[in-house]
């Protein structure tokens, strides 16, 4: 299914501050309802993550966000294939002081992983090994998927982790990297395609496959394509 094709109505969002985990520990299959998956957002505090979760829910872009605390959730049904997918997105705090008595929370049955840093600062791309890091300390399986997103694309300017660097990064670790910009409109298809992509690796169970080292585009993974030079759609 073609991202551009995809109707509006045929997504359905739910946006809940929840200070209550108990919905959101466990992943259930009944045909009769939508499969639920689990997806964390992980990363620096201030590289975009409660901004890129909310473009994705809720499709525009979140003026004035407050640091995280604990956790937001963000919910997003949508429809692959005939068959409804419910993610249900926890958008983490990236500040220790707010997130501490959380972790264990956070990586509880989660099934897919995406580690946000911030295009404009060098610190946090560095901190992603500290956060591919205490993903492994809480026992997050090599099986379940983690993506890499590289945010405010839209500062171009402002840019300080050059796209070939974090390839380079991405590829060490086998993991897809993104570039995009939660607050550039234009950009919006892009986040959606970063989620899609990973919902449809989670209903399909396969790994996402790369077939050479790029900027992933998510048509290139939809497709499968034999020509995959992406290039940051910024
Ligand atoms: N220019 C630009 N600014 C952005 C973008 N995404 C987020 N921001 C800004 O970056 C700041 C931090 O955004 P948040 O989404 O709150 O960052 P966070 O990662 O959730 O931070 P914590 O909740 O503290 O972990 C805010 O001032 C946003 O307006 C983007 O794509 N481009
Ligand atoms: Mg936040």
């Amino acid at each position: 299914m073609a991202i551009e094709n995809k109707r509006e109505e045929e997504f359905h969002t739910v946006f809940s501050r929840n200070d209550s985990l108990e919905l959101s520990c466990h992943h259930e299959y009944d045909p009769a309802k939508a499969r639920i998956f689990k997806i964390i957002v992980i990363g620096d505090s201030n590289v975009g993550k409660t901004c890129l979760t909310y473009r994705f829910c809720g499709g525009t872009f979140l003026k004035n966000p407050e640091a995280t605390i604990g956790v937001d959730f963000r919910e997003r049904t949508v429809e692959l294939d005939g068959e409804s997918i419910k993610l249900q997105i926890w958008d983490t705090a990236g500040q220790e002081r707010f997130r501490k008595s959380m972790v264990e929370h956070y990586y509880r049955s989660v099934h897919a992983v995406i580690f946000v840093y911030d295009v404009t600062s060098l610190t946090s791309f560095h901190s992603i090994p500290d956060w591919i890091e205490e993903c492994s300390r809480h026992s997050v399986g090599p099986l379940v998927p983690r993506i890499m997103v590289g945010n405010k694309c839209d500062l171009r300017d402002r840019r300080e982790v050059p796209t070939s660097a974090a390839q380079r990064f991405a590829d060490s670790y086998n993991f897809p990297l993104f570039e995009t910009s939660a607050k550039d409109p234009a950009e919006k298809e892009h986040v959606d395609a970063i989620f899609l992509t990973l919902a449809y690796r989670l209903k399909s169970h396969k790994p996402l496959r790369l077939k050479q080292p790029s900027v992933s585009n998510v048509t290139q993974l939809w497709n499968q394509s034999e020509q995959d030079e992406g290039t940051c759609q910024c």
